[in-house]
């Protein structure tokens, strides 16, 4: 696959991670800054790429309008959200049907 997106670094140090009892309050919120400054770079690759999805999707069922063909194809979003749950259990479909609905959405 390729992707226009550039990926965050998502491995978190130890040292950041680590939850030490010993560590001062001062320490801890520190090392919460920077787990956040990762979040918040985790979220911004995600939106990107929801964006991505979306276009891509956008130009399948241009192209299948085109030919002739419905708008939307069940068989293949029953796919994607099957795919979604086995990857990620319970929260896999709803996921996945947010994310063909926000790409329906576009279309
Ligand atoms: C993109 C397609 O068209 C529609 C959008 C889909 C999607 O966003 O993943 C999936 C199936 C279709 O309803 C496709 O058929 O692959």
């Amino acid at each position: 696959m390729t992707t226009t997106t550039e990926r965050p670094a998502t491995e978190a140090q130890p040292a950041e991670t680590t939850a030490d009892p010993a560590l001062s309050a001062q320490e801890c919120d520190r090392r919460i800054g920077v787990l956040r400054t990762q979040i918040d770079a985790v979220d911004d690759a995600i939106i990107a790429l929801i964006d991505e999805r979306v276009a891509l999707s956008k130009n399948v069922g241009a192209l299948r309008r085109a030919g002739g063909g419905p708008r939307l194809s069940l068989s293949r979003e029953n796919q994607i959200i099957a795919k979604f749950a086995r990857a990620l259990g319970g929260s896999g479909t709803p996921l996945a049907m947010l994310l063909l609905k926000i790409s329906r959405g576009r279309m």
